[in-house]
């Protein structure tokens, strides 16, 4: 990517990242991590529907199915969705460090336009860990997984503790979420980081 800010630029101090022993398989699906989310969340009517399945390392891929609802100019997708679906796939990275994590940090470039039916075929990799801090990158192409880059961004998610959404979240949904009766959903958004 080109001119990336110094921010994204991991420190002399940051070390290669670890994939979690419990981390899903090299081909698994890593599902919803809460069914109300616009990226991946199944029950979500007007969500990405996004679909990531891990790869080697600390590295996913997923699929975006480019739907009408998600156009800006006519017959494309909107930037801001494409840079959604971005930051969603780079979120599910944190799934395979079993680490809570939100975005800091996202720049995008949008290198060609993504027709609305298409699928954006995305690839992601977490670079490196200082501390708190996970840096990782991002590719979406078209036309197939070996397709022309459309999308590229790199990425800084911070950690956090489950109190970050109990305290900034409306109690409702927290509620509703800590009492999902998926298992490892409940797991992946409140007991992965005690
Ligand atoms: C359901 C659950 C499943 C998991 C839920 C996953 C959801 C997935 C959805 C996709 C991902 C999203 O969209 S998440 C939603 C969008 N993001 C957000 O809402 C985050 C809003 N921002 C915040 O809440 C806050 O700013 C935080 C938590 C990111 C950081 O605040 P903090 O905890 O007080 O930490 P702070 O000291 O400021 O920063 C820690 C270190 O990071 C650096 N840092 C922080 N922000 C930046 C930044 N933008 N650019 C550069 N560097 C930064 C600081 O310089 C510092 O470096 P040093 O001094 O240590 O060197």
């Amino acid at each position: 990517m080109s001119g990336t800010s110094a921010s994204l630029q991991p420190p002399a101090d940051a070390v290669t990242p670890v994939r979690h022993p419990d981390a899903p398989a090299p081909g698994e699906l890593l599902g919803a991590h809460y069914g109300e989310c616009f990226g991946c969340g199944g029950e979500q009517p007007h969500g990405l529907h996004l679909q990531a399945r891990a790869g080697e390392g600390v590295s996913l891929t997923a699929e975006f199915a480019v739907r009408p609802e998600h156009q800006g100019a006519p017959g494309l997708a909107h930037g801001g969705i494409l840079a959604t679906a971005l930051d969603e796939t780079l979120g599910s990275l944190n799934w395979l460090l079993r680490t809570i994590a939100v975005t800091g940090r996202l720049e995008t470039d949008f290198r060609r336009p993504v027709p609305v039916g298409t699928t954006l075929h995305l690839e992601a990799e977490v670079t490196a860990v200082a501390g708190r801090k996970i840096y990782s990158r991002a590719t979406g192409r078209v036309g197939g997984p070996d397709g022309p880059v459309a999308v590229r961004a790199e990425a800084l998610f911070i950690e956090v503790k489950v109190d970050h959404f109990i305290d900034n979240g409306r109690p409702e949904e927290i509620q509703a979420a800590m009492s999902d009766p998926d298992q490892v959903r409940r797991a992946r958004a409140f007991e992965v980081n005690p």
